[in-house]
């Protein structure tokens, strides 16, 4: 999971970086609104991941909970944010 995580904060970094035009994290760094989409992605997938649970689907679960993290780590790195900083805060809780 780790791996998953790291490899995936690691591309979105690249299209921050490369911004290729096929690529919807870029689009999300090049857009005026990008922010914006970015937390209101994460406001209607929270919805969305309620809704699941309180169906308990759970294949719906995990679709929602993977574009939730997505959508999390592209706003950690628009904060200019590192997975680090996530790490540390749990660490810090256990
Ligand atoms: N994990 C994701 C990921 N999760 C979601 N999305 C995109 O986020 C957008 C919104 O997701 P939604 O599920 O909300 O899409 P939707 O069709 O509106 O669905 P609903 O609103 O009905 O739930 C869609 O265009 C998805 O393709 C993602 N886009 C990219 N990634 C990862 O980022 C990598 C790089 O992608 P590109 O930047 O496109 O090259 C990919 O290889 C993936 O690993």
């Amino acid at each position: 999971m780790e791996e998953t995580l790291e490899e995936l904060f690691a591309v979105i970094e690249d299209r921050k970086e490369t911004l290729p035009e096929d690529s919807y994290t870029a689009s999300l760094f090049t857009h005026e609104k990008g922010e914006n989409a970015v937390l209101e992605k994460l406001g209607e997938e929270s919805t969305e991941l309620v809704l699941a649970a309180k169906d308990d689907d759970h294949d719906e679960i995990a679709y929602e909970a993977a574009d939730i993290v997505y959508h999390l780590l592209v706003l950690l790195s628009m904060k200019e944010m590192r997975l680090e900083d996530l790490e540390a805060e749990l660490e810090a809780r256990r």
